[in-house]
């Protein structure tokens, strides 16, 4: 058996934690023979019910689970961990967009950032959650300067997956027959959900996405749309924001970015863009990456940008450069 990872959840009393706690401890995300040691924090009003969620994982008598320190103390919480999950954050409520949260919960990652930076392995793997996702990571990253930036990334699974799950119903398959859509961008409404390198296997042939579906205007439109505005309609039905899905994306996230992406496919993973598609170096960005097994991933490079997709991808950006111009000023005061 390998020797035991650490791997840290923030946010741990909340929502997402709850379903994501179980996915790494059964070993679901770092694999089934791979035993860890769950860090999980929270905020100290909180610890009674981190308490109980203690008490939920002696029981659940997983045998990967070689410990639990559960803490409000963030030296204790980042020592030596070699994964994180930064999940702690406030959610948004109905009619907040998700960079309304980012005065309320951005110096939560600057100062989540600098105990990564004294306390953490510098090859710790860091998967920024909590809203607004991408530019959190840009800030947690900037206050971890001993740890490389390559080593963040902020979640635009989620978004993935809802683009995946709703080509594959509208094409009668399953979600694994489609492969390869990307989402381009901010985990916001301004995100750019692209098929046009996408594929999809139907009755055992390959064929691109866009041809099988042949509806440009609802490519373009209402399928934008929907992905754009899940999280919303996620809110608006259980007034609570998606905390199922972003646990199993979380996982998925994680999962690839440790063991790799299969030959040939890739994922949207936000991470520091290097200016590749023309976009503004130094903000977490989603592109499609592939990844080697081991954790290096390249962000893909060469694929066709059409004049459509050029738009979208400027206007995600822009609104990336805004939040990080806001979140740079919030972060000084
Ligand atoms: N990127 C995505 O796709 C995605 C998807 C869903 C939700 N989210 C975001 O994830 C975040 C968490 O959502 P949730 O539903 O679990 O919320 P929740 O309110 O159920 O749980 C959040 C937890 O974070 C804790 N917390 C707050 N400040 C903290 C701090 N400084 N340190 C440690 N813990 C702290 C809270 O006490 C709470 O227990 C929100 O920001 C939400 O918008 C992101
Ligand atoms: O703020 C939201 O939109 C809800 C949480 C999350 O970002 C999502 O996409 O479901």
């Amino acid at each position: 058996m390998p020797e035991p990872i650490r791997v840290i959840v923030t946010g741990a009393a909340g929502q997402i934690a709850y379903s994501l706690i179980y996915q790494l401890a059964k070993g679901d995300v770092f694999g089934a023979d791979q035993p860890l040691y769950l860090h999980l924090l929270d905020i100290p009003p909180m610890m009674g019910v981190l308490e109980g969620v203690v008490m939920e994982i002696t029981d659940c008598a997983l045998p990967l689970v070689k410990g639990v320190v559960a803490t409000a103390d963030l030296a204790v919480a980042f020592k030596d961990v070699d994964a994180a999950f930064m999940v702690g954050s406030m959610p948004r409520k109905q009619g907040m967009e998700r960079k309304d949260l980012l005065s309320a919960n951005v110096k939560i990652f600057k100062e989540q950032g600098e105990a990564l930076d004294k306390y953490a392995k510098k090859t710790v793997k860091v998967l920024v959650v909590g809203n607004p996702a991408n530019t959190n990571a840009l800030m947690c990253a900037k206050y971890a300067p001993s740890i490389p930036k390559k080593n963040f990334s902020a979640m635009t699974r989620l978004d993935h997956n809802r683009a995946q799950a709703a080509l594959a119903q509208k094409l009668g398959v399953g979600v694994a027959d489609v492969q390869n859509v990307i989402i381009w961008g901010n985990h916001s409404s301004t995100q750019f959900p692209d098929v046009a390198h996408a594929s999809v296997l139907i009755n055992g042939s390959k064929k691109s996405v866009s041809d099988a579906i042949n509806d440009k205007d609802y490519l373009q439109g209402d399928f934008v749309k929907m992905v754009q505005t899940r999280g919303a309609a996620v809110i608006a039905a259980r007034k609570m924001s998606s905390a199922m899905s972003a646990a199993k994306a979380a996982g998925d996230h994680m999962k690839d970015w440790w063991f790799g992406t299969a030959p040939g496919q890739h994922v949207s993973m936000a991470v520091i863009s290097d200016g590749s598609y023309g976009v503004a170096a130094d903000i977490m960005f989603s592109f499609p990456v592939s990844i080697k097994p081991g954790g290096e991933y390249q962000i893909v490079q060469g694929l066709p940008v059409s004049d459509f997709a050029r738009k979208m991808l400027d206007i995600t950006a822009e609104e990336l450069l805004e939040e990080k111009k806001d979140a740079l000023s919030l972060c000084q005061d």
